[in-house]
């Protein structure tokens, strides 16, 4: 017997058309329904198996509506009668890591979550049945294959593997090999239904291309132009459905006109959404799932969890919490991991906020926060209750918890479930009473945001302290003023949540603002360094973007003297080179001294001479005008000379300084140096706040000029990259050496960025040009003033 995991064919137009009839019976005044069914004859097609027994081996059947179309492979060997255990099977359930090949990915546009999942399957045995149920579950994207004649297939190993997985023996092979699965297209695919797919018309049919009468009571439009607000919204009920893609269809035909965003999971047990509703669309939405209402038979009068406080419309362009409406069938609403299913009919006895309230002073109660454990550290309930929490990971995890905490626990004892909108309480609590036994469970009706929001309306002294974690991209709601967390970098106290800005980790975490600026938006030094490979590779990107569209100034020295200098500096300076301006900030320099109408400008460190001759340029041949630049190390001061001497008569006249920068700027004073229109620092990083005080301090800037300090955006280098990652940054000794002298000059510029910025006597912009330039200028009321006055 060979098996074979197939996707296969079935008209999702028949299906919703289908659905629609089924829903015309409940309120045939209400429906407009013009297509009829063809083939359909169960609507569920997750329900529908996706193994083949092929004794005979046909190559496609017809299955309840959906064709199905056998994946032929190149494995020939047929399965062993006796199955091979599987070696490492976790808890009730066997996980397997599946990915979507990058073909399949593109074909079906899958975002960043659905790119690859571990996929939980009950028992330690499964088959490849209950897998590919799995698959289609977790994987909800491939319903874009829906009404498509295409084959995806199990592949192990790797997205090109031709080794697929047929029969449940291969599969548990690879379960105890440890090998992921990749869902690829068929390699022996039908080109032509591929071809087929990949350029099927991209268009999603409106209410009325569905033909689908909206009810009376929609506003005429919900088009974020004439909304003001929008309203965060969720409900959740548990409820058999015998066809959830008929209500999910309804959901998306009734909501999408409504320009509701979310999401919406429907299976089998009920119905769980998310949603964010426009102001003018909200009354409408509230009708449509009244108690009375006829258009959505299964949710009618269910509880609106609505928060409290809207959200401007400002506020949710910059970040909205959900951006599109996704409705989507799974086999569960909440996935609790459990081989068997519970028994929902005995789920506690739910208790309204105000009983909630009162009942947490009951010091004889057990206080239960059904959430995970990151949930739990930024708002808890406190009160006389004996509180136990869980400390979760994930909602799989409830049910050993449950049973460590509660244990020896006396089955009587009065129990209290809170999670944050009454839908995990739902399960823990029928889990408590039908699996361990506790006849007293209460839970709290629409959770931490029903609790929020009566409290707020009554103005009562909320018991929960802190923030509702929440799931979407706000991660937060408040509810008092306590902060219960702490940063997880420095400690202090703080309770927001952020995301490691090094995407590969991505790590969801506390940390305060300060630790934020600190790591550069990572939680830890180790992100931090394998982020600012990443950034130095693409800052050269856009460096080398910049210098191949910009335009020197014509007065600037030729190009071919400054392909002189640079390949001099090259040739005598292999290993410092990099040291040398560049055209593109040979360029910026000379900009910056045409708009400030230099004159005289001062140099701080010449190197070979490149930026010296771009700012010569920039000021043109006048007896007043001249550039004097310092530079202590006497090779590169002599090519510099020579180039020097070399440059066009058309330049200003350079002036080169042998000796220390500190020195130097301490003799000027004395000889009474008139004050430069343009200064750039290029020297010594660790000198450049000495420097700075003491041009102030003697007013060696006039007071138009500006100075340009260079490499203010250091980053430390930290030895040879292999490739960007956390681990991947080795360091040998030389290496280590070079990363410590750069760690320190990149301290040393920070520290100066910093000086700058709190010096009341100048301005600064910092421009992320190379590794950062900063110009400062006087500030107005400095502008004007006497040497030795300190500006002031
Ligand atoms: C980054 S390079 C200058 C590059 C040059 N401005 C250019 O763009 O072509 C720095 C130069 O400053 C010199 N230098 C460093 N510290 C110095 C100091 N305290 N006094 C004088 N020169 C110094 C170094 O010898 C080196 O040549």
């Amino acid at each position: 017997m060979r098996a074979g995991f197939v996707t296969g064919w079935w008209s999702g137009q028949g299906r919703l058309a289908a659905g629609l009839l089924t829903r015309a019976a409940h309120n045939a005044q209400r429906w407009v329904v013009r297509e009829t069914s063809r083939t359909l004859s169960t609507p569920l097609w997750h329900r529908v198996p996706l193994v083949l027994w092929n004794g005979v081996r046909p190559t496609s059947f017809t299955f309840g509506g959906l064709r199905m179309v056998h994946a032929r492979s190149s494995r020939t060997a047929s399965a062993p009668s006796t199955p091979t255990p599987v070696a490492s099977a976790r808890s009730d359930n066997t996980i397997f890591r599946v990915y979507l090949a990058p073909a399949l990915r593109v074909a079906l546009r899958a975002s960043c979550n659905e790119r690859r999942s571990r996929v939980f399957v009950p028992g330690t045995q499964p088959t490849l049945q209950a897998l590919s149920e799995a698959i289609r579950e977790r994987f909800a994207v491939l319903h874009k294959l829906e009404g498509s004649n295409v084959r995806v297939v199990l592949a192990v190993g790797h997205p090109e593997s031709e080794q697929l997985v047929e029969t449940d023996a291969a599969l548990w092979e690879v379960q105890a090999a440890g090998q992921p699965l990749y869902l690829r297209w068929d390699p022996q695919a039908d080109e032509q239904a591929l071809r087929a797919f990949l350029e099927r018309p991209r268009h999603f049919p409106t209410a009325a291309e569905k033909r689908i009468a909206l009810p009376p009571f929609y506003p005429p439009s919900a088009k974020l132009e004439v909304v003001q607000c929008m309203h965060l919204l969720s409900f959740y009920r548990f409820v058999p459905l015998e066809a959830p893609d008929e209500l999910a269809a309804a959901l998306r035909a009734y909501l999408h006109p409504l320009n509701v965003r979310g999401r919406i999971y429907v299976a089998r047990e009920g119905v769980n959404a998310q949603l964010v509703v426009p102001d003018v669309a909200l009354s409408a939405l509230q009708q449509l799932l009244a108690a009375d209402a006829l258009y959505l038979p299964e949710l009618a009068g269910v509880r609106l969890n609505l928060d409290p406080t809207p959200m401007p419309l400002e506020v949710y362009h910059r970040s909205p919490p959900f951006r599109s409406l996704h409705v989507r069938c799974r086999r569960q609403v909440l996935a609790d991991g459990l081989a068997q299913e519970l028994d929902l009919s005995q789920r506690g006895q739910e208790l309204a906020p105000a009983e909630w309230h009162a009942a947490l002073d009951d010091p004889h109660a057990v206080l239960i926060d059904v959430r995970n454990v990151y949930e739990s550290r930024v708002g808890t309930f406190q009160g006389a209750a004996e509180s136990r929490p869980l400390r979760t990971g994930t909602f799989r995890d409830t049910w050993r918890a449950l049973q460590h905490q509660l244990g020896g626990m006396p089955r009587d004892r009065r129990i209290l479930t809170y999670c944050t909108g009454g839908i995990r309480c739902e399960k823990a609590a029928a889990y408590l009473h039908t699996r361990l036994g506790f006849s007293n469970v209460q839970r709290l009706a629409g959770g931490i945001v029903a609790y929020a929001a009566e409290a707020r309306k009554h103005g009562w002294t909320s018991k929960f302290k802190g923030a509702n974690y929440v799931f979407d991209e706000r991660l937060e709601s408040r509810v008092t003023e306590d902060v219960l967390a702490q940063c997880e970098t420095c400690g202090t106290p703080y309770d927001s949540y952020t995301q490691c800005a090094h995407v590969p980790c991505h790590r969801r975490f506390i940390q305060c603002p300060k630790c934020r600026r600190r790591y550069t938006g990572c939680c830890g030094p180790k992100c931090q360094r394998a982020l600012e490979l990443t950034l130095q590779n693409g800052i050269g990107e856009l460096h080398w973007y910049a210098d191949s569209v910009s335009r020197p100034l014509p007065a600037t020295p030729s190009e071919a003297l400054l392909e002189e200098v640079e390949a001099e500096t090259h040739r005598r300076y292999p290993d410092a080179a990099h040291m040398l301006s560049g055209r593109l900030q040979g360029m910026l320099l000379a900009t910056l001294a045409r708009l400030v109408r230099a004159e005289r400008i001062l140099e701080l460190g010449t190197f070979t001479g490149y930026s010296a001759l771009c700012l010569a340029g920039a000021l043109g041949a006048t007896a007043a005008r001249t550039v004097i630049t310092v530079e202590h190390e006497p090779g590169a001061a002599a090519i510099a000379q020579s180039f020097f001497d070399r440059a066009p008569t058309a330049l200003a006249a350079i002036h080169l300084e042998h000796g220390r920068v500190a020195e130097v700027l301490r003799t000027m004073v004395q000889r009474n140096e008139p004050p430069f229109d343009l200064i750039y620092f290029d020297a010594d990083k660790k000198g450049y706040i000495e420097y700075l005080q003491h041009i102030l301090e003697h007013r060696l800037l006039s007071p138009q000029g500006v100075i340009v300090a260079d490499n203010v955006m250091f980053r430390p280098r930290y030895g040879k990259r292999t490739h960007v990652g956390v681990e991947e940054v080795e360091l040998d000794r030389h290496a280590h050496k070079v990363a410590r002298r750069s760690a320190s000059l990149a301290d040393a510029m920070d520290a100066f960025n910093r000086y700058v910025q709190q010096e009341p006597r100048v301005v600064q912009v910092v421009l992320p040009v190379r590794d950062g330039v900063s110009v400062i200028q006087w500030r107005e009321e400095y502008r004007q003033g006497k040497r030795g006055d300190g500006g002031g």
